[in-house]
C-alpha cells in the first residue's frame, strides 16, 4: 500500500487573492483533492464539534426511530447497511458498505423538505446554520478555483445560489461501524471495505474528519490507493487550526463542467490499516468507529453545463472528453447540446441506486 499522501493545505481567508487562486487550481488539476484550514473557514471548532454530536446522537437512535425518515427516491433521509452500492463491479461481500447515512435535502422557508425523527427535530436550526455554513465556505473556495481559472470570480458562486432556486445539495451524516463491531466480525480485509471505490457527483464536496478515525484513501496516478490523513503534518506549522482541516475534493459535475481539466478523483472509505490485523494481534490498536459529516455542493437544477466553463485554460487544455463524468454515462461534452445539472445528478443517482425504487 502507498504511504500517505501529502496533499496542499490552503488559506481561504482571502477567498479574492489570485495567488492562492492559483495554488487551489494547481491541486485540483494534479489531485482534486486538498485540504483548507478551518480558521479563515466560516466554521468554528465549537459548530463542527457539535454537528458531530448531533450525528452520533441520531446514529444510536433505535432502528424504529430511524425508520421513520428512510431514505427514497428523492436522496434524502436515512439508509442503513448495504443499501447503496458504490462500486458494483468490485464489491460482494455483505460487509461491503458496511456504513449508515443521513442526507439532508434543501431548506425551503427555514424547513427541511423531509421528515426528521423526533430526537432531530429541535435541532433543525442547527442543521439549517451548519448548511449555511458550508455553503458560505464552499462559495470561498469557488472564488478561488474561478480566480484560478481565470474568469469572473461570482461564476461559480451566482450558478450555485440557492436564494434563486433548487439545487441537489446534501449534507450527510456519515457513520462507519469499527471493525469489532458484531456486524463486522466476518471482516476479509481484502474484499471489506467501508465505502467503495467512487468518484462524487456534484461540483466540490467539503469533508469533515474527527482526530483519530482515518479511513480515507485515494486512487494515485500510478493506480495504488494513497490514504489520505485526517490531520496532516503540514498542518502543525504555520496557521494552528483547532480542528482538522477540511478536505474539498472535486466532483464529476465539475470535471464534466471544465472539460476534464479539473480532477474528479476516486476514493474509498478503508478500515484503517492498523484495524486490518486479526483481533488481538495489535495490542495498541483500538478499533474505531468513524465518523464523517459530508457536504455535496451541486449548482442550480437548471444550471448548464454545456458549453463549458468559459475560462482559456480549459479551452487550451483540449483534453478529449470520452470518459469524462466517470461513473455517470454522462460521455462526451461534443455529443451534448446541452446537459443540466439536474439532467446529470439523475443520470449519476440512477447508476447507484438503481433499485431504491422497489425498496
Ligand atoms: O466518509 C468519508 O470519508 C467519505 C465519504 C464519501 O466519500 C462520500 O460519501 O462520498
Ligand atoms: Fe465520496
Amino acid at each position: 500500500m502507498a504511504s500517505p499522501i501529502q496533499l496542499p493545505i490552503i488559506d481561504i481567508s482571502d477567498p479574492l487573492n489570485p495567488a492562492v487562486g492559483k495554488d487551489m487550481l494547481d491541486a485540483a488539476i494534479k489531485y482534486g483533492f486538498f485540504y483548507v484550514h478551518g480558521k479563515g473557514s466560516d466554521f468554528s471548532a465549537a459548530e463542527v464539534d457539535s454537528t458531530f454530536d448531533l450525528s452520533k446522537k441520531f446514529f444510536a437512535l433505535p432502528n424504529e426511530e430511524k425508520e421513520k425518515c428512510r431514505i427514497r427516491t428523492d436522496n434524502r433521509g436515512w439508509s442503513g447497511m448495504h443499501s447503496e452500492i458504490l462500486d458494483p463491479e468490485h464489491q460482494r461481500n455483505q460487509l461491503n458498505e458496511e456504513k449508515r447515512a443521513l442526507n439532508f435535502g434543501e431548506f425551503k422557508n427555514g424547513k427541511l423538505q423531509q421528515p426528521l425523527p423526533p430526537a432531530l427535530e429541535p435541532h433543525e436550526g442547527d442543521i439549517k446554520h451548519f448548511t449555511n455554513l458550508c455553503n458560505k465556505t464552499a462559495a470561498r473556495v469557488m472564488r478561488l478555483l474561478a480566480l484560478g481559472l481565470e474568469i469572473d470570480p461570482e461564476f461559480f458562486v451566482t450558478r450555485h445560489d440557492a436564494s434563486r432556486g433548487s439545487t441537489g445539495c446534501i449534507l450527510r451524516f456519515l457513520y462507519y461501524p469499527s471493525i469489532n463491531s458484531p456486524a463486522s466480525s466476518s471482516y476479509q480485509h481484502d474484499i471489506d471495505v467501508r465505502a467503495g471505490a467512487h468518484s462524487d457527483y456534484g461540483t466540490i464536496t467539503l469533508l469533515f474528519q474527527r482526530p483519530g478515525q482515518p479511513g480515507l484513501e485515494i486512487l494515485t496516478a500510478d493506480g495504488s490507493w494513497a490514504p489520505v490523513p485526517v490531520w496532516p503534518e503540514a498542518a502543525a506549522g504555520g496557521i494552528k487550526d483547532d480542528f482538522p482541516p477540511i478536505l474539498i475534493n472535486i466532483g464529476d459535475m465539475l470535471s464534466f463542467w471544465t472539460n476534464g481539466l479539473l480532477k474528479s478523483t476516486i476514493h474509498r472509505v478503508v478500515f484503517p490499516l492498523a484495524e486490518r490485523s486479526p483481533a488481538g494481534t495489535e495490542a495498541d490498536t483500538k478499533p474505531q468507529d468513524r465518523y464523517s459529516v459530508v457536504f455535496f455542493c451541486h449548482p442550480l437544477n437548471d444550471c448548464n453545463l454545456v458549453p463549458p466553463v468559459p475560462s482559456p485554460l480549459v479551452a487550451a487544455a483540449g483534453v478529449e472528453a470520452s470518459r469524462v463524468g466517470f461513473g455517470g454515462g454522462a460521455g462526451s461534452l461534443k455529443e451534448r447540446s446541452s446537459m443540466t445539472a439536474k439532467e446529470y445528478l439523475d443520470l449519476r443517482l440512477s447508476a447507484t441506486y438503481g433499485e431504491r425504487e422497489k425498496v
